[in-house]
Order: structure tokens, then C-alpha cells, then sequence
């Protein structure tokens, strides 16, 4: 389920090092958020469970296992939860620059073609969800698929 189909290629999800390596990051990384001067505010009442659900939520789209979709929320509810935040740019760039150190600090591979792949989505991710927060209703269908990535390029123009 997890390798692409007949291509002996590694997903994303594989080569990363699986659910235990993603759990390890996003527990890392949102312990920092908490004494990040910058970004503490905007996620001071998170779900317990947020971390996990954003490990999940990130392996999934890397083609790991569905448990983000199957038991924890959807596409269309983790944007939700991003409506009416008004997330800026400032605070859009701390995450990213915060979530890639601590990739580095937990050992996520640091080859060219997964960093590559890694800094593409987490780009496209969240300017999506700058974007989002700035909306109150969600645009996509409820039953809207998963977003997938892979270690190719992306399928085309934005068009809002
Ligand atoms: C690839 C990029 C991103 C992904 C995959 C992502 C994923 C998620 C997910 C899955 C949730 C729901 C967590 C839960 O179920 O409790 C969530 C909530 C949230 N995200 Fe994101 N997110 C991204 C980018 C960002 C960025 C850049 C920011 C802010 C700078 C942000 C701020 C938040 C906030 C404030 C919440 C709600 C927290 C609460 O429960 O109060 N997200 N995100």
C-alpha cells in the first residue's frame, strides 16, 4: 500500500522513516512552538492531540497510512480549522523555518531529492493555510480526497 505501484520507488512516507519518525518531529517541533515568542500565541489552545494529528495528517499526504482520514478528521476539517485564524506571513515563515530545523534536529533524511520534496509541500501546506485563515467557510467539498506528494513536481498554476 505504501510503495508506489510497480516502481520499486519509495514513498515519501518510507523513505522519511515511517509513523514513529514523523510523531518524533511534530512532537519536537510543537514542544518549540510553546516557547516560540512568535508563534506561542497563535497555537495556545491547541488540542492535545493536535501534534499527533498533524504527524498523521503529513504522513498520510506522503502516502503513508490513511489513520489522519480514517480516524482523526479529513481534509475538509483540517482546513477548518485553520478558518478565521488570520495567519500572517511573519508567522507563516517562523513555522516553516521552526518545523525544517527541527526535521534536521529529529533526522529526517537530508538528501537533495527528500529535502526537495519536503520544503515543496510544506511551502504549498502552508500558504494554503495562510490562505484559509483568512476565509470563514471552506470552499473545498466536505468528502474533498487527501492532497498526495510525491517526489515529483507540482500539477500546475494556482488559480484562486
Ligand atoms: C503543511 C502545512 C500545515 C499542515 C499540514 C497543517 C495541519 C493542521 C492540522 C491537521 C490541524 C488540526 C489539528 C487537530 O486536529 O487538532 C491544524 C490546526 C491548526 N493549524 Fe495547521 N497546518 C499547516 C500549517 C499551519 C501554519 C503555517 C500555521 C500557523 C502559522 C498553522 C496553524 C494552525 C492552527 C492555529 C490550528 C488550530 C489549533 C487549535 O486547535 O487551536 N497551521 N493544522
Amino acid at each position: 500500500m505504501n510503495t508506489q505501484p510497480n516502481t520499486g520507488i519509495p514513498t515519501l512516507y518510507e523513505w522519511a522513516g515511517g509513523m514513529e519518525k514523523f510523531e518524533a518531529w511534530t512532537d519536537l517541533f510543537y514542544q518549540r512552538v510553546h516557547q516560540d515568542s512568535e508563534l506561542e500565541p497563535v497555537f495556545r489552545g491547541m488540542s492535545p492531540e493536535h501534534t499527533r494529528h498533524v504527524a498523521h495528517f503529513i504522513a498520510e499526504v506522503f502516502r503513508g497510512p490513511s489513520t489522519y482520514s480514517t480516524e482523526e478528521g479529513s481534509h475538509y476539517e483540517m482546513i477548518h480549522h485553520h478558518l478565521g485564524k488570520n495567519l500572517t506571513e511573519q508567522q507563516r515563515q517562523r513555522w516553516i523555518g521552526l518545523i525544517l530545523d527541527t526535521a534536521d534536529i529529529v533526522g529526517l533524511p537530508d538528501d537533495p531529492e527528500f529535502r526537495s520534496a519536503l520544503v515543496g509541500y510544506l511551502e504549498w501546506g502552508s500558504r494554503l493555510a495562510v490562505i484559509n485563515s483568512r476565509e470563514n467557510i471552506v470552499s473545498e467539498q466536505v468528502d474533498a480526497p487527501m492532497p498526495t506528494w510525491g517526489w515529483g513536481e507540482t500539477g500546475g498554476p494556482y488559480i484562486p
